[in-house]
């Protein structure tokens, strides 16, 4: 939906529908309006069958075009720059359906003494939405949320996907699964499944001719995309549609985000699935269980009314605009449901730690925090901490392995606090930026978190001859990179203000006391995860498609010309290196787009990779001037060698011993990155 349109709030379809049929005698009126949808079935074809048709074509219409709005649009970058801040729409539905993560203490303090079960939508809560439904994939990050979710919440799946499909996209054993809008829990007859074989085939047949219609079996349901379809042709889609569902009386239609869910008309959606799940996971004591429901379409809203109904739990929709919702919270996108399922473990896990400037809380057990924990609880802070002690530890650790240097615990110390001081500088620029909401997407120096890494903001060449009059559509698979980026802009802000409140906290604490300190703090954040799958998680994540695969293609793309033309001015050595690391370049690339989730596969290339040095400056000056593919090589190696969490106190003990070389020296500039 253009936010320029007159209405902020999206309408409910059947809404629409009714308000159109609405204007016929009601003694037309014999097809049944479906709660959630509708269907042709029992339709009196008498008096003016064409003019119902029409209707409900129209009606359909309406449906699709209000469904998946999409935000205002950066011109130079195709980035959404708005604010919710500077939209009164949204910051007026805001306040009926706050955030989530900012009403997260209200939200546990409900929770006090009871039992959470989470249950997750997939497409658009999970894993953003992207043109093919078929790369809906998950990010590593995400799932490692999800993980930690489900290990201290029973935690259900309920997706519109079949269950196999949504299972093999999420891949996790320890959950629970409802497909098909929650239908294959439910043991539905195998005449469902069958009819929904049937209706897949004659859809396939109609839209075979509409350029980007695709239809997709669902096992019970069939869902009909439109997302890739010219908006002039999504009449005819829905035309077909309808008129396909005639010979199918029981089946309905609704409308989720730019597709048709053909569905059978049963008594049985998301809001079912979830009171049968409730019901059979023993956990119907709406006294004593809270449950939390989180998703973005609108099957997603009879789980919410559901729980709205029963007067326990917390419906959250995650949508970046305003609109009509059962949900009492809201989520912008699925960043943030990361992070809020991220808050939840925390919170299960440290709830001795909790500490207002944390959470809000306020209960009998913060006054057993010391105030030094208060200061250092600052979750964010602690968070960047951690990941930036992670990250300076895993770098000592690979100097340790393949340059056979070691440092002293104070040098390591003395690194962190240099890298810090990059991060200061990163934040300050952030959150200015951010802050003057001028919407300035200039690229931040030291976004990269001092790792070397591309700023998947920093504008590219070919994006820059781009003309800024027609903006690019918003590529979906650049969700994930926005995603990260987002997540290493908010950390970096938050790494410098905690880095404040620390050194208030820290004050008078030598060297080795406040290395104590971050190590304590270290360890207990990760506790809560094991130190491994934090190191692992954030390996992934920065050799992730998202981050990489643009650049390496860019790279490729360029590549076998710069070859060409400097042949006769490079060694013989050097062409067979640099043909060597193209080669590389392009397997990788291959897997990115085949099999992004392989990461054994991605790190075996990446650490070949290495041994090829850096690509040549001039041909990467202009794609990712900060790409170092030799220092990404070294993330590769697999952390279970050598846990980093024994690294610290290795370290310290072969400094006990006298056993260590200090490498000051041989580093100039001390950045070992
Ligand atoms: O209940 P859900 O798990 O949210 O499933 C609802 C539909 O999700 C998928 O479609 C949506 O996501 C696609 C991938 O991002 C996107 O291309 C499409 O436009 C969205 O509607 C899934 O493909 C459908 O079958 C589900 O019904």
């Amino acid at each position: 939906m253009d936010l320029s349109n007159s209405s902020p709030v999206i309408t409910d379809p059947v809404a629409i529908s009714q308000q159109l049929l609405g204007g016929l005698p009601s003694n037309l009126m014999q097809f049944s309006v479906m709660p959630g949808g509708y269907s042709s079935s029992g339709m009196n074809v008498g008096v003016s069958r064409l003019k119902i048709e029409e209707v409900l074509v129209n009606g359909l219409l309406d449906a699709m075009k209000s469904s998946s709005p999409r935000r205002r649009l950066n011109v130079a970058f195709g980035e959404d720059n708005s604010s919710e801040e500077e939209d009164p729409a949204y910051s007026a539905w805001m306040a009926k359906c706050p955030s989530a993560l900012a009403s997260f203490k209200q939200i546990v303090a409900s929770a006090q003494g009871k039992k959470i079960a989470v249950f997750l939508d997939y497409d658009g809560t999970l894993s953003p939405i992207v043109d093919d439904p078929d790369k809906a994939v998950m990010s590593p990050v995400m799932r490692a949320a999800v993980r930690n979710v489900a290990k201290y919440f029973p935690t259900a799946i309920v997706s519109g996907r079949s269950r196999n499909k949504v299972f093999e996209f999420v891949k996790l054993k320890e959950l629970y699964y409802a497909g098909s809008h929650g239908m294959d829990i439910m043991a539905p007859s195998a005449n469902h499944e069958h009819s929904a074989e049937k209706v897949t085939k004659s859809l396939l047949q109609v839209v075979s001719g509409i350029e980007g219609a695709t239809v997709e079996n669902n096992k019970f349901c069939v869902s009909v995309h439109y997302r890739n379809v010219a908006e002039k042709d999504w009449k005819l889609v829905a035309r077909l549609v309808n008129e396909v569902l005639e010979a199918f009386p029981r089946l309905k239609v609704t409308n989720g985000r730019m597709v048709l869910e053909v569905r059978p008309v049963i008594d049985w959606d998301k809001g079912k699935a979830v009171e049968f799940l409730l019901q059979s996971l023993g956990l119907n004591d709406s006294e004593n269980v809270i449950p939390i429901y989180i998703g973005d379409d609108r099957t997603d809203e009879d789980a919410f009314k559901v729980l709205r109904q029963r007067n326990c739990g917390y419906g959250i929709l995650v949508s970046q605009v305003p609109k009509e919702t059962e949900a009492f919270y809201s989520l912008r996108d699925p960043s943030e449901v990361m992070e809020f399922l991220n808050f939840l473990v925390r919170w299960k896990k440290h709830s001795v730690l909790r500490a207002p400037s944390r959470f809000g809380s306020n209960s009998d057990s913060d006054s057993k925090v010391p105030t030094q924990k208060l200061h250092m609880c600052n979750k964010r802070f602690v968070d960047s901490l951690v990941l930036l002690v992670c990250w300076m530890v895993w770098k000592e650790r690979n100097a340790h392995v393949f340059q056979n240097q070691r440092c002293s615990a104070s040098f390591l110390f003395g690194s962190i606090k240099k890298e810090v001081a990059i991060w200061k500088e990163a934040g300050a620029s952030a959150a200015s930026s951010s802050s003057s909401g001028s919407g300035d997407a200039k690229p931040v120096k030291g976004l990269g978190l001092g790792l070397g890494l591309p700023d998947p903001r920093a504008p590219r060449r070919r994006a820059a001859k781009q003309p800024t009059a027609a903006p690019p559509p918003l590529p979906p698979r650049g969700a994930y990179a926005s995603e990260a980026l987002e997540k290493l802009t908010r950390e970096t802000r938050e790494a410098v203000r905690g880095l404040e409140t620390a050194t208030g906290a820290m004050a008078g604490l030598d060297d080795d006391a406040m290395m104590e300190e971050f190590v304590k703090q270290f360890e207990e954040f990760a506790g809560a995860q094991d130190m491994d799958s934090i190191v692992e998680t954030m390996m992934q994540q920065l050799l992730s498609k998202e981050i990489l695969h643009e650049p390496m293609k860019d790279i490729v793309e360029k590549y076998p010309k710069w070859l060409e033309e400097n042949k006769s001015k490079i060694s013989k050595e050097e062409y067979e290196r640099y043909n060597n690391q193209l080669e590389l370049m392009m397997k990788l690339n291959e897997v990115y787009e085949k099999e992004p989730e392989n990461m054994a596969k991605i790190f075996e290339i990446m650490q070949n990779m290495q041994e090829c040095g850096q690509p040549p400056s001039d041909l990467v000056q202009d794609i990712a001037p900060d790409l170092d593919l030799s220092k990404l090589g070294q993330l590769t190696f697999q952390p279970k060698e050598l846990p980093a969490s024994n690294l610290l106190s290795k370290i310290k003990e072969e400094e006990q011993r006298g056993a260590l070389r200090v490498r000051e020296a041989s580093l100039p500039g001390c950045r070992c990155n």
